[in-house]
């Protein structure tokens, strides 16, 4: 299911039910009422990397906001990436997830896929899910019913709004639910929930679309100490079933969660590896955490 299917699926339920979703829209203008929609596909990772980025550029208007980069993420990886404001992470999940295109570079998701030869809305069913930092979740219907629309969404089964998932999507919804720490409150609207709790649900929403890799940006901005800690036991969760790419500014948050940490500065990695090394790093510390 690519996004604007998604998109008219979720205009068809919005138009059906008087709904409107709430939050950005960040996804590229789109009008659908959570992050991309994934979809599971065979992602060649015998090589150890399910995300391989080499020299890659782009340039607006003659400024460099990606200047040579370089990363790979192996299977099941957390990493974390930190770096200044305008250091390029935006654009980097941008250039995964196809919505900018670089002039220059290699980008590929496992050994075999090209993710330059794909539009976004192609990339979006190769596995990759993308999390913007508002949550944007249906308010009007109940954390189970968000959870559900995902579900129809990625099993191409959105023939009306009577979809009902069978025991083993069931399961699933449940397996979900407990995973996001929302299992008391699958009947509440999503109004009503916490801003927390609406940055899971949305997780949620995306895990029903079984994505390889994760691309969450800034993901406990805005929570509370409490919800900061369970989104960090959440992602912990996932790890290794997933693989993750987190940025995030929250160095309490990414020392929890952390193996190897990235530092982007100028559109190119300045520094790599254990939060205490690149703590510790004089260039780190002069462009970042110094300030
Ligand atoms: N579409 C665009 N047109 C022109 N300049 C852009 C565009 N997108 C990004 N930039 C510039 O590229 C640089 C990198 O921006 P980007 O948003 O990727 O940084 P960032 O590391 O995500 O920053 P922040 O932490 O503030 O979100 C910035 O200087 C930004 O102004």
């Amino acid at each position: 299911m690519t996004p604007d299917l998604m998109q008219s699926g979720a205009e068809r339920l919005q138009k059906a039910a008087g709904l409107r979703p709430a939050g950005n829209t960040e996804s590229g203008g789109r009008k659908a009422g959570f992050s991309r929609v994934v979809t599971p596909g065979e992602v060649d990772v015998t090589h150890g990397r399910i995300l391989y980025l080499e020299d890659v550029h782009v340039a607006f208007d003659g400024f460099k906001a990606i200047n040579g980069l370089s990363l790979d993420i192996a299977p099941g990886e957390l990493r974390c990436i930190i770096g200044p404001n305008g250091a390029g992470k935006t654009t980097m999940m941008d250039i995964i997830t196809g919505k900018t295109r670089p002039d220059k570079g290699t980008v590929f998701f496992g050994s075999t896929i090209d993710l330059l030869r794909h539009r976004e809305a192609e990339i979006a069913t190769l596995g990759i899910g993308r999390k913007f930092q508002k949550p944007t979740v249906f308010e009007q219907l109940s954390v189970y019913e968000n959870l559900e629309l995902a579900l129809a969404t990625n099993k191409r089964v959105w023939p009306s709004m009577h979809f009902r998932p069978n025991g083993e999507q069931r399961d699933r919804l449940a397996e979900v639910i407990t995973t996001i720490h929302l299992a008391g409150h699958v009947t509440r609207r999503a109004g009503e929930l916490s801003h927390g709790q609406k940055q899971w649900l949305e997780i949620g929403m995306l895990l029903m679309q079984e994505p390889k890799l994760l691309l969450l940006d800034e993901p406990v901005a805005g929570m509370t100490d409490e919800e900061t800690e369970r989104t960090a036991q959440l992602f912990l969760t996932l790890k290794g079933k997933h693989s993750l790419m987190v940025v995030e500014h929250d160095m309490a948050f990414i020392r929890t969660i952390s193996e190897k940490v990235t530092v982007l500065c100028d559109g190119a990695v300045l520094a790599e590896g254990t939060l205490d090394e690149v703590q510790a790093d004089e260039r780190v510390i002069e462009v970042y955490l110094g300030r």
